[in-house]
């Protein structure tokens, strides 16, 4: 059974289409990215997968069952963005709280909240109100709160925003660390962040979602070497690479730069690459194999 499946998905707010029909399906497994510049309707989505808004066409399934279903209660967890904490209370109450909303018996719900606040490495703070806290901590709690219950889906929206280096990289550890028994889609504006924790990534843009393939699924047999050369010699090399039998083919972005396709097969190519060069006396500055997902998603827009 599929971890998620939207059928024909959208959402219109009046005229306009902040998610065009969308259909898609989501195994569970390792974490999933979810990127689109500002206003592509990346929390739109999320909300829908939440229920917290209505559809205006298609449905939605997580684990088989419809998302207004009972059942799913306690196996979808998000953190939204603009997530707040209750300044009355101390932070195990508050996650108490929701985990007897969840159907916890008060003792199992205590226990639950500290359970996930110790995951997130709060279980010396227990018994503190979000404002004797960091924005970082407050942040981990607002992460705590979205496994209460051990979900097998977890939205995390902009988990890391406007956290320091160290509160980012915590949150990084224990996405990876819960990845063996959760599924987690995230989105961020952190491209560089979601490429080290997701081999998997959805990209909208203007309210269109689709599967964006890695660099590895989408060539196929073909692999990319990216060459910067110390001065402007990048038609020369072009002219040579003929030369090497794995070549299939070369663009240039500008009079320095070389993207270089070849043959997958053949795993000497970057040394008989550097050989050429040698011989020719051209000097690099970096070779660089393969794409960063940046470069990759851009490479498709253009
Ligand atoms: N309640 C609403 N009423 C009208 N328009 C809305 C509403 N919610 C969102 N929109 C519009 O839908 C579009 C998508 O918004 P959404 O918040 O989903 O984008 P986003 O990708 O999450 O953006 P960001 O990265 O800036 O958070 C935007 O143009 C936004 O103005």
């Amino acid at each position: 059974m599929s971890l998620l499946e939207c059928k024909n998905l959208s959402k219109r707010f009046g005229q306009f289409e902040a998610l065009k029909p969308t259909n898609l399906t989501l195994e569970k497994g390792s974490p999933i990215a979810l990127i689109g510049p500002n206003g592509a309707g990346k929390t739109t989505f999320f909300s829908l997968l939440c229920n917290y808004i209505q559809a205006s066409s298609g449905e939605i399934r997580i684990l088989g069952e419809p998302i207004d279903s009972r059942s799913i209660q306690g196996r979808l967890g998000s953190l939204p963005q603009d997530a707040q904490l209750d300044r009355e209370l101390n932070i195990v109450q508050q996650l108490s709280f929701l985990a007897r909303l969840q159907g916890f018996s008060k003792a199992a719900a205590t226990q639950e909240a500290e359970r996930v606040l110790t995951l997130v490495d709060l279980g010396d703070s227990l018994t503190k109100k979000p404002q004797e806290l960091s924005h970082g901590m407050n942040k981990r709690v607002l992460f705590a709160q979205a496994l209460i219950g051990n979900p097998e889906l977890v939205l995390l929206d902009e988990p890391t925003a406007g956290v320091d280096p160290n509160n980012a990289r915590m949150i990084r550890n224990i996405i990876e660390q819960q990845s063996q028994q959760q599924t987690f889609i995230i989105s961020s504006h952190n491209i560089a962040e979601l490429e080290k924790l997701c081999q998997r990534v959805l990209y909208i843009e203007q309210g269109i979602l689709r599967e964006h393939q890695s660099q590895e699924q989408s060539t196929g047999n073909r692999a990319i070497i990216e060459l910067e050369l110390c001065s402007d010699q990048a038609q020369l090399v072009q002219d040579q690479l003929h030369k090497l039998a794995a070549f299939q083919s070369a663009s240039s972005r500008n009079p320095r730069q070389l993207s270089i396709r070849y043959d997958a097969f053949e795993n000497t190519f970057d040394q008989k690459l550097l050989a050429l060069l040698a011989q020719q006396g051209i000097e690099y500055q970096q070779l660089k194999k393969g794409l960063s997902l940046e470069e990759q998603l851009f490479a498709e827009k253009n």
